[in-house]
Order: C-alpha cells, then structure tokens, then sequence
C-alpha cells in the first residue's frame, strides 16, 4: 500500500473554508481527499470523520442511506469548533464498490437486508480497508481523533492500526422512511450505535 501527498488547494463550502488535501493511493488506483479546518497539528485531539465515499448518498441525494446528511453534518461540527478534519474515503459501497452497491440495492429491492444483498453477491458484510488513513495522518501531523461515528467496529479497526481515538462522538443524522430498515440492519447486524430512533444531532 502507497498513499502518497500530491497537492493541497482551498476548499470554500458552505460550512467555511477548508484545505482539501490530496492523496494518491497507487496499490488501489484512488484518490482520496482529506478536508481540514484549523490547526490541526497541535497535540489537542482532532475533532474527524472517516467518511467512506458514497456517490448516491454523498452526490446523487439518495436516502436509501444517511452518509450525505453524516457528511454534511460532520462539515458544520467542525465549522463550529472552527478545527477539524474529514478523510474522505474512497471505499464506495464498503468497500464493494459502485456498481456491486447497485447489484446489492437491486437485491434489496427484491427483500434482502444489507447484510444479505453483500452475502448473496459473495462479499463480506464490510469489505473496507482502512490502512489507508495512517500516511495521511502521519503526512498531516494528526496525532489523536476524536472521531464522529456510530460505528464501534470502525472505532476498533482504527485503533487496531495504531490511530489514537480519544473519545467517539455519535453521529446520528438523517433517518427517514426510506432508510429505517437500513439503520435497523446497521444496529441489529453490524453493531451500530443509535440511540434512539430519532436524529440525534450531537
Ligand atoms: N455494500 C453496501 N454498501 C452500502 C450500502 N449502503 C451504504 N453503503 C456504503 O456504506 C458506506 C458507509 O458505511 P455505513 O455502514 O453507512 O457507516 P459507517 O461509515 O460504517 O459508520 P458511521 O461512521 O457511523 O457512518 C459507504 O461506502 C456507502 O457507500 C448498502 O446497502 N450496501
Ligand atoms: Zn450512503
């Protein structure tokens, strides 16, 4: 694996300012950015998300998932502390891809949870490989997250690779009728922390 720093360039949003950095990623043929706000190299934790790309939630408004509003979300969190950063992944689909996603929705469309559609496609339920975040943060000097997920086995793999999280921050956004089922699955089978059905905006 080699992630290499290409170039850095602002990034005017909605939310602020940020710097988008970006990085090559030659054993995966990807690219992948990585947003910041702030000083980020100071020893105070960094307020982040690990984003894995989602181009039909992220772009597209879908809500058949809730990464657009997460994404979204995460971008006004660090806009209000004024200090933060967002890896955006390029790990569509967990990891699967764009179009096995799309053969997955379809099998879901036709019954199955999230779970099953990647199970009958022949993948596991979560195909992601986050090896990819440490050069990053090693090129960036981020040394400590705290990291906005509601995802404890994402929490785990990370700190297994060596990431210091000093404290995760639920992240529930988005919920709608279209994705109900979806977050249901995502609690019930992948271990997901929501805490109750409603957003609740942290
Ligand atoms: N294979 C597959 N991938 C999906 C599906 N819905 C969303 N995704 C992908 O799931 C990834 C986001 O992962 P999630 O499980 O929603 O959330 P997470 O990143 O693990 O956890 P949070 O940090 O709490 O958001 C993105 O890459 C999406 O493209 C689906 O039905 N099937
Ligand atoms: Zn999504």
């Amino acid at each position: 694996m080699t992630v290499t720093f290409v170039e850095s360039s602002k990034l005017p949003t909605p939310w602020g300012m940020f710097v988008m950095h970006g990085f090559a990623d030659s054993s995966l043929d990807k690219e992948h950015v990585v947003l910041t706000m702030g000083e980020i190299t100071s020893d105070e934790p960094v307020l982040a998300r690990v984003h894995s790309e989602c181009l039909t939630g992220d772009a597209l408004f879908s809500m058949r998932c809730d990464c657009g509003p997460q994404l979204q979300a995460a971008m006004h969190k660090i806009s209000i502390v004024g200090r933060g950063a967002i890896f955006y992944l390029r790990q569509e689909g967990r990891g699967i891809g764009l179009l096995n996603k799309i053969k997955a929705y379809h099998l879901q469309d036709c019954g199955a949870d999230t779970v099953e559609a990647n199970e009958q496609l022949g993948f596991g339920a979560d195909m992601r490989d986050y090896s990819i975040l440490k050069p990053m943060m090693d090129h960036l000097n981020i040394e400590s997250l705290k990291l906005m997920t509601n995802n404890p086995r994402k929490v785990k793999a990370l700190e297994d690779m060596g990431v210091a999280i000093v404290e995760r921050i639920p992240h529930q956004t988005g919920r709608n009728p279209h994705n109900a089922k979806y977050l249901e699955t995502k609690k019930g089978k992948l271990g997901h922390l929501f805490e109750d059905d409603n957003d609740a905006q942290s």
